[in-house]
């Protein structure tokens, strides 16, 4: 039985799912030597904001095949280290959305309104009034910093509250903003026009520290900024220093450079700040989707089938997946197949889409292909997460092309594999019950399913040839299920594409290749 091992706090439903095809440990809070030393038993990992799952900890998880991430941001997992060891990282994109967006709508009346301190006081059993007089949100301009899933909800409600929205996000169209009521802007223009500003932008080399002194200063000093996404968004000190010298309102945080906090400057400042301990996604609704949708996944991987939301295997909806899948299976059996007949290493592959399959996403097909091109040599170790790393790292160029106008069938991959010393080529369909036929070796057409053991011949067309491989194959005790020749012209060259019941016995590639007429022999498995 497989083993997961949960680092953080997740909710039972998704336990519940794992326990069903897998050994379950929960160990939470554990320090980083002790998660080293127990990653080697463990197949997966779910994880939340709180386990940091650095290259050195992939590195010493020998089995994992997947690091399930029970939230969004995947910015505490080293995903690059996790593709090259062929691990899929997956994330629940949606399930924590409302209770992000909601968290970042709360902070902000929150500021407007400063209920937290107004709060204290009436508890600390004082009356204040006048202290805490706050500001309205309506016709206030709101300045979102990624008008993503977060964003957008954010801004519908927004919308709702009377709010004039703006936006900056360089990924999205204007067309979409628009449909939310957003004017896009530019950086510069949001920082100085906003009255409230939310970010909802992942954390990367380019947004950590986006907000920084500079940027603060161009804020008008009634403006307020809410900070839901991630820590190191803002640069913490020339926050606290804007907020000290009244340069800008006030600011909510609910996630921080470093967590826990700990000390920093912002928890000495008043009610001008609010701080809450990354409670973004700490809904009962958000944490059951989390955990459901990832425990999931996982479950999927761990039985061989595919992950719907997987960050380092190339962006496909799983509606699209799903359509695609008898291709990538055509495209991985092709490759596999091509790479057989090279024998030696593969230096080039030119991918064709043709007919109907030229008008699909070529991406997961020239991965699919990629990854049987590359499972002669690495085995299990390939798969659609590192395929094309694999590829790139042995120096593969990579060609892709397309045709919608030829349409032999409704639609067909040809692949075209050069080694050192050999250049082989073959096209593939599938037929309409979703079964691969292999309808060309070399450009000469054949009409072959693929089969276990098959054997490859280029001979020349002349009588007798077929015979004689047939009565060698049987002296060998190999039993044929099928024989095909496709040629050009009569008494040319040709292609016999043989699938038989057994692998080749030792030898018999040998004595083949001794019939006269016989060019070339191969035997591939698939
Ligand atoms: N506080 C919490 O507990 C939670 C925090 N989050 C954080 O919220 C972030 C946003 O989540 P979603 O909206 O679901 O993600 P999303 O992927 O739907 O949206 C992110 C948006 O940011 C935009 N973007 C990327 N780089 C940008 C840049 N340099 N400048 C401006 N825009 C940029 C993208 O185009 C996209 O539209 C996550 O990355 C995560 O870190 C998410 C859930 C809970
Ligand atoms: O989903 C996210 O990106 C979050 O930040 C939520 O973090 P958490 O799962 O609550 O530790």
């Amino acid at each position: 039985m497989p083993k997961v091992l949960v680092c953080d706090p997740i909710d039972q439903a998704g336990i519940d799912i794992l326990s069903q095809v897998a050994q379950v440990d929960i160990k939470t809070g554990l320090p980083v030597e002790e998660l080293m030393k127990i990653v080697p038993e463990y197949d997966a990992l779910m994880i939340r904001s709180g386990t940091r799952v650095t290259a050195d900890i992939i590195e010493a998880g020998v089995q994992l095949k997947i690091i399930g991430r029970a939230g969004v941001g995947v910015d505490n997992v080293d995903v690059p280290a996790a593709t090259r060891k062929g691990i899929i990282v997956v994330n629940s994109p949606e399930g924590n959305t409302i209770a992000a967006a909601e968290q970042a709508l709360a902070l902000m009346l929150s500021l407007s309104r400063h209920i937290p301190d107004a709060n204290q006081s009436v508890k600390n059993g004082q009356w204040e009034r006048k202290k805490f007089v706050g500001t309205e949100v309506y016709k206030k301009t709101l300045g979102i910093v990624g008008l993503g899933k977060i964003g957008s909800h954010v801004a519908a409600a927004a919308k709702a509250m009377g709010m004039k929205l703006i936006a900056f996000d360089p990924f999205i169209s204007a067309e979409r903003a628009d449909q939310l009521g957003c004017r896009l802007v530019d950086m510069d223009v949001l920082m100085q026009e906003s009255d409230y500003i939310t970010l909802h932008i992942p954390k990367t080399p380019e947004t950590a520290n986006l907000i920084n002194a500079e940027s603060l200063a161009k804020m008008k000093p009634t403006a307020r900024i809410i900070n839901c996404a991630r820590g190191g968004i803002i640069d913490e000190a020339a926050l606290a220093e804007a907020l000290k010298n009244g340069q800008i309102a006030g600011a909510a945080l609910d996630v921080y450079a470093s967590e826990p906090l700990g000390e920093s400057p912002l928890t000495e400042l008043g009610k001008e700040v609010i701080l809450t301990p990354h409670l973004g996604a700490s809904t009962t609704e958000a944490q059951v989707n989390v955990a459901v949708d990832v425990a999931e996944q996982i479950r999927d991987v761990l039985l061989g089938l595919p992950a719907r939301s997987a960050v380092n295997i190339p962006g496909l909806h799983p509606d699209a997946l799903e359509q695609l899948r008898p291709y990538l299976q055509l495209a991985e059996t092709l490759g596999n197949l091509v790479s057989q007949l090279v024998g030696d290493r593969v230096e080039s592959l030119n991918i064709h889409l043709q007919g109907e399959l030229a008008n699909n996403q070529s991406q997961p097909i020239v991965i699919a292909a990629l990854k049987g091109l590359l499972s002669r040599a690495l085995r299990e170790r390939v798969n659609y997460v590192n395929a094309s790393i694999e590829a790139q790292e042995r120096g593969i160029r990579v060609i892709e092309t397309r045709d919608a106008s030829i349409c032999d069938y409704k639609g067909s991959l040809l692949l075209q594999a050069k080694g050192p010393s050999e250049e082989h080529e073959v096209t593939g369909t599938l037929l309409g019950d979703g079964e691969i036929r292999i309808t060309m070796v070399d450009g000469f057409p054949i009409n072959v399913p693929p089969n276990q053991h098959m054997l490859f011949t280029r001979h020349r067309d002349m009588p007798g040839i077929i015979g004689k491989i047939g009565s060698l194959l049987g002296s060998f005790n190999v039993n044929i299920a099928s024989m095909q020749v496709g040629r050009q012209i009569v008494r040319g060259d040709a292609v016999m594409v043989l699938t038989i019941d057994d692998p080749l016995p030792e030898g018999i590639l040998e004595e083949i290749l001794k019939v006269a007429g016989i060019r070339d022999a191969n035997t591939v498995m698939l």
